[in-house]
């Protein structure tokens, strides 16, 4: 099953909040309820924001397109589209799938769904390529076989529209070559997307893998039990910089300091080339709640304050290679940065 699809004029995915204890559906047919998913990230991953934009755009076309008045059906879908992209600020796909979608709208709701669906087939088809660009780089920086592998948050399937991740699509890729010995998955507080997600999608597919603390990271590193951390990102800046969940740069300084290689692997539709660099990218802050309780259960005082940034920015010179399904990016400062310690 893909993660995300449309039928009956429904975008059908996995809600996956409940995961991995429950696989529950979810057919979402109208703005409001596509919002709400994004917001507490039933649908996530920047990805699959992208495609779940653009099919929200076409659920506001067939709503307010079919009104006898279309300049006022055209605003209305306008407006829609803007609280879509609005959603979520981080993740440049959101924005930009709601975009490509909403240059079909004078076409029709017809034309819209369409595109939606073209850049439904492209996310596949670009994610591959990607993933099997991004396999061969590690491969050229890594000599150690087989490779232990390091990744936080998700960036598998479910980040996707379909049935191929990025980074984590690298590690699957990697490991049908026969070249993975093991995957250590970061947790990935508050939200444990690699806990829930990563080890489900790690675990179906039978791949050696091991949870672990965030905050375990960087020992293990010292350890000599990681020979290259492969992440996704969110959103890649023109000179190269990447916001990716929180909990990725300290990941690459910790990386840099030990001589191992960072690989960033995203679609192209990741790149924002309209920002020069990171200091220019929003950085979602969720609610309190979220840190100070684990899957909603009270782990701190509630009258505790608590930082709570979805996203962190890694400067492009802590990042080995940015690699996409046209380019590999790579940094001549992490090169020459990195000496094995
Ligand atoms: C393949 S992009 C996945 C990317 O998105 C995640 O964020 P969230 O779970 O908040 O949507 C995380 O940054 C992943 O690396």
């Amino acid at each position: 099953m893909r993660t995300l699809d449309w039928e009956d004029g429904a975008v059908v995915t996995i809600d996956q909040c409940a995961l991995p204890h429950q696989e529950i559906t979810l057919r979402v047919r109208t703005v409001d309820e596509l919002i709400d998913a994004i917001k507490r990230l039933a649908i996530r991953g920047a990805p699959a924001l992208g495609i779940a934009g653009a099919f929200g755009v076409a659920i506001a076309a067939r709503t307010h397109l079919s009104d006898a008045d279309r300049p006022l059906g055209e605003a209305a879908a306008r407006a829609d589209a803007e609280r879509l992209a609005s959603a979520r600020p981080t993740a440049v796909n959101l924005r930009w799938g709601v975009e490509q979608a909403l240059a079909s709208l004078g076409d029709g709701p017809d034309a819209v769904l369409a595109t939606a669906l073209r850049l439904m087939d492209e996310d596949d088809r670009m994610n591959h390529q990607a993933t099997v660009n991004a396999a061969d780089v590690i491969v050229g920086l890594c000599p150690d076989r087989p490779l232990r592998l390091l990744t936080h948050c998700n960036a598998g399937a479910l980040a996707t529209a379909g049935l191929r991740g990025t980074a984590l699509g690298a590690v699957f890729e990697l490991a049908e070559r026969g070249l993975v010995e093991f995957v250590i998955v970061d947790e990935t507080r508050p939200l444990l997307q690699g806990a829930r997600l990563t080890a489900w999608e790690l675990g179906r597919a039978g791949i050696p893998h091991r949870l672990s603390v965030d905050s375990a990271a960087a020992s293990l590193m010292a350890r000599g039990l990681v020979d290259c951390v492969v992440v996704g990102a969110d959103r890649i800046t023109a000179n190269g910089d990447v916001a990716n969940k929180i909990g990725t740069y300290g990941l690459a300084v910790s990386a840099a300091y030990h001589g191992i290689p960072m690989v960033v692997v995203a679609p192209e539709s990741t790149v924002d080339e309209q920002l020069k660099d990171g200091a220019l990218i929003e950085v979602e802050e969720r609610d309190a709640d979220e840190v100070r309780q684990v899957l909603g259960m009270p782990v701190a005082p509630e009258a505790t304050e608590a930082f709570n940034p979805a996203f962190d920015v890694t400067p492009a010179e802590l990042v080995t290679a940015v690699v996409t399904e046209a380019r590999v990016m790579r940094s001549e400062k992490a090169a020459a940065g990195r000496t094995a310690r």
